[in-house]
């Protein structure tokens, strides 16, 4: 028997969900609802609701820690033939920041607007909902009875947002624990997609977190001084710009690009001036030392990292304008998509009629240290019909969306596990 549960925000607007749907988004909602917002996350409330998943489930569940407070949730479905190389599914516990003043609802309140049957919270699209489909798709195999033949991992992992170094998934992949788990396959997020094609990812673009400092002259506010910082780093943010804008046309005049083809590259800091960190006092009437921008450039697999490396080298060439890197990767992992594992995914979409693109993510995400050591990884988050709202005001996800993506996943993990 079904049971309906019709409930509503106004009178004349009634939805009818059936009552097991509904404990599917309550259990999404509840995880919607615990805050793991980068930086400094308290991790544990998410790692308590992760291990109860799990007991709810009858699933075995291992917390590791690789660095003290940045846990790996580890969820086990034991295979029938544990020899074989496992499936990995995985998704990171940690979101960015939401302003709620910018927010029609409290980002972290989940709210479940009937109106539209959408549920607005950060990490709706990245990438909690990945991470409950997971749970909730076993929950439901495991009601028909089936077992896999490969052991499934569901491992929720820290740290992703700031770059999976301090304990996330870089130092999780070079821990005896990981070895140990056999890694044969796995899936981690992709993008939404507003048409009824989803994403497929198997490569991602390379980050590259620079920043670049000029130091010059400095005197008085009323002359005119030669070489000064702000001259020398306004002639690198007009290099930056241009090369940006080459990308944007190359963006424009291909349609068969796409943003993971093409290098792309923001300002996302400034600095100059007397300010407090400098150690000066601020003074309108003096021409400042030193002059900074910081930015985040993402190198497709298609162009060599070393090219866009001897480009940015060359804009920090002139006297007194240096380069540090914050953040970088020296080499492009990508995932065949001949692979047999590859393969096997592919064909389980297609026969359950979803229809897809096949591409590189333009962000990056932990894939690329699975990739790094060989494993294939595809990129997939089950969004389509969905506007692309990761790291945006109002993130959402719109249940009916969500719970098909949990049907898809059911018929992927049935087949990948063979
Ligand atoms: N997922 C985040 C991003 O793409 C952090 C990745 S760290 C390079 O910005
Ligand atoms: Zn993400
Ligand atoms: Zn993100």
């Amino acid at each position: 028997m079904i049971t309906l549960c019709a409930f509503a925000n106004t009178a004349d607007d009634i939805k009818v969900i059936k009552q097991q749907d509904r404990e599917v988004i309550e259990r999404f909602k509840s995880y919607l609802n615990i805050n793991t917002v980068q930086p400094n996350i308290d991790y544990y409330p998410a790692v308590d609701f992760l291990k109860k998943e799990a007991k709810r489930i009858g699933l075995e569940s291992d917390v590791v820690e690789i660095v003290k407070g940045r846990p790996h949730v580890i969820i086990k479905w034991k295979g029938r033939d544990p020899s074989k190389k496992t499936v990995m599914l995985n998704s990171h516990m940690d979101v960015v920041p939401a302003d709620p003043a910018k927010w029609n609802s409290d980002p972290f309140e989940a709210f479940w607007d009937l109106t539209n049957n959408n549920i607005y919270a950060r990490g709706s699209q990245d990438m909690k909902c990945v991470g409950m489909q997971y749970l909730e798709a076993i929950t439901n195999l495991k009601a028909q009875n089936f077992v896999p033949e490969r052991t499934v991992y569901v491992t929720f992992v820290p740290e992703e947002e700031v770059g999976g170094h301090g304990g996330g998934m870089n130092d999780l992949v070079k821990s005896p624990h990981f070895d140990k788990l056999n890694v044969g396959f796995g899936l981690d997020e992709g993008l939404a997609s507003p048409d009824e094609k989803f994403e497929v990812y198997y490569g991602e673009r390379v980050a590259m977190w620079g920043i670049i400092e000029a130091t010059g002259a400095v005197g008085h506010g009323s002359a005119f001084i030669k070489n000064t910082a702000t001259e020398k780093i306004n002639r690198v943010i007009q290099q930056i710009f241009n090369f940006r804008s080459s990308q944007e046309q190359e963006l424009a005049l291909r349609p068969n690009k796409r943003t993971g083809d093409v290098v792309s590259i923001n300002l996302t800091s400034m600095k100059a001036g007397h300010t407090k960190d400098c150690g000066e006092t601020y003074q309108m009437n003096v021409v400042p030392r030193t002059a900074q921008v910081g930015f985040d450039i993402r190198v497709t697999p298609h162009v060599p990292i070393k090219q866009v490396d001897e480009q940015v080298n060359k804009w920090a060439s002139e006297e007194g304008v240096s380069i540090r890197w914050v953040q970088r990767s020296e080499e492009h992992h990508v995932t065949d998509l001949n692979d047999e594992h590859v393969k096997v995914f592919l064909d389980s979409l297609k026969s359950a009629n979803v229809t897809f693109n096949t591409g590189v993510f333009p962000a990056a995400t932990d894939a690329r240290f699975l990739r790094a050591k060989k494993i294939p990884i595809i990129g997939f988050s089950p969004m389509n019909l969905t506007p692309v709202l990761l790291h945006d005001h109002n993130e959402y996800l719109n249940v009916d969306v969500y719970l098909r993506g949990i049907t898809i996943y059911e018929n992927v993990i049935k087949s990948i596990t063979k």
